[in-house]
């Protein structure tokens, strides 16, 4: 790669960054991804890669004969689709983004939340029942620190477990932020298939550059921000609110965008910031 950037400042400092399923557009992108994790980790840095999926479990629902349904983001998890969430999360992409990894000649190791009692849960409490959906209450990072003691790249597939053993679905934003919380990492970087966070989603001029965390709920409740992008800046907020030092969302279509994201400060996308 002919790139020329300073990582020293991150030697040895956490970078979680969650790759979303829409960001993985094609193949070639998503190996460039993986090539970029490969290059940071040589560089000593501690990265820790949650991925998403959401794309593809939608693919296998609908080959099943299932429609996909989500409520504020959060998918409908009955106990079939969370065979399917399983099935697609912790094994189809999970591996391959490891095996890509590999092809670059990096380490990683791919593991779920399940794995380790690394993301322990509770059935997700909201107006809405939304079935086999978790939210976190504990991440045990421990399984996270020996990968990367060892200088492995852990690639983390979003699944929890609770106290019974019953497996449930967690958003991938979501997951990336208590873990980066856990982990108390330097930076939370979220790659998805949009500029940044839009004023109006449908035109990408309107990118916000700056969000103060403390107007993120009235973003929310003005309906500027819908869909997958809700969890994806709660997330944030929640990244910051756990010692993270900074948060932000990038275009993971552009290639190379996380190691841009990295080497400057004014990267383009949308940083999260308290007073
Ligand atoms: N204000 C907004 N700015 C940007 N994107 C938005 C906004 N409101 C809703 N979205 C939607 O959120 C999507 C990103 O969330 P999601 O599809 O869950 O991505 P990922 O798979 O990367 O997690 C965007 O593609 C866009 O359609
Ligand atoms: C509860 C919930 O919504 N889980 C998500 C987990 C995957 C995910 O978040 O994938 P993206 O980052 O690609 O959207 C889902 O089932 O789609």
């Amino acid at each position: 790669m002919n790139m020329k950037i300073n990582l020293e400042k991150y030697r040895e400092k956490t970078i979680v960054i969650k790759y979303g399923g829409n960001a993985m557009i094609n193949e070639e992108l998503k190996a460039a991804v993986m090539e970029d994790m490969v290059f940071l980790s040589e560089a000593g840095i501690r990265v820790v890669l949650v991925h998403g999926g959401g794309p593809e479990i939608n693919q296998m629902l609908q080959r099943v004969g299932k429609e996909p349904k989500f409520i504020n983001g959060l998918r409908y998890t009955d106990k079939e689709t969370m065979d399917i969430v399983t099935m697609i999360l912790a094994g189809k992409v999970n591996k391959s983004l490891v095996a890509l990894i590999h092809k670059n000649r990096g380490k990683a190791i791919g593991l779920c939340g399940v794995d380790g009692g690394m993301l322990q849960v509770k059935k997700h409490q909201g107006e809405l029942d939304l079935g086999m959906v978790g939210d976190i209450i504990t991440v045990d990072g421990s399984s996270l620190e020996m990968a990367l003691d060892q200088n492995l790249i852990p690639v983390i597939a979003t699944l929890g477990v609770d106290e019974k053993g019953e497996i449930y679905n967690i958003n991938a934003d979501t997951a990336a932020a208590a873990i980066a919380g856990a982990l108390k990492a330097e930076k939370l970087i979220s790659m998805t298939d949009i500029k940044g966070v839009l004023l109006d989603k449908d035109n990408e001029e309107t990118l916000l550059s700056r969000i103060k965390t403390r107007d993120v709920a009235k973003l929310i409740g003005d309906g500027v921000i819908s869909g997958g992008m809700i969890p994806k800046i709660q997330s944030c907020v929640e990244g910051l609110e756990q010692g993270v030092k900074e948060a932000m969302i990038i275009d993971g279509r552009v290639r190379h965008a996380v190691l841009g994201a990295l080497e400057s400060e004014e990267a383009a996308g949308t940083v999260f910031y308290t007073e």
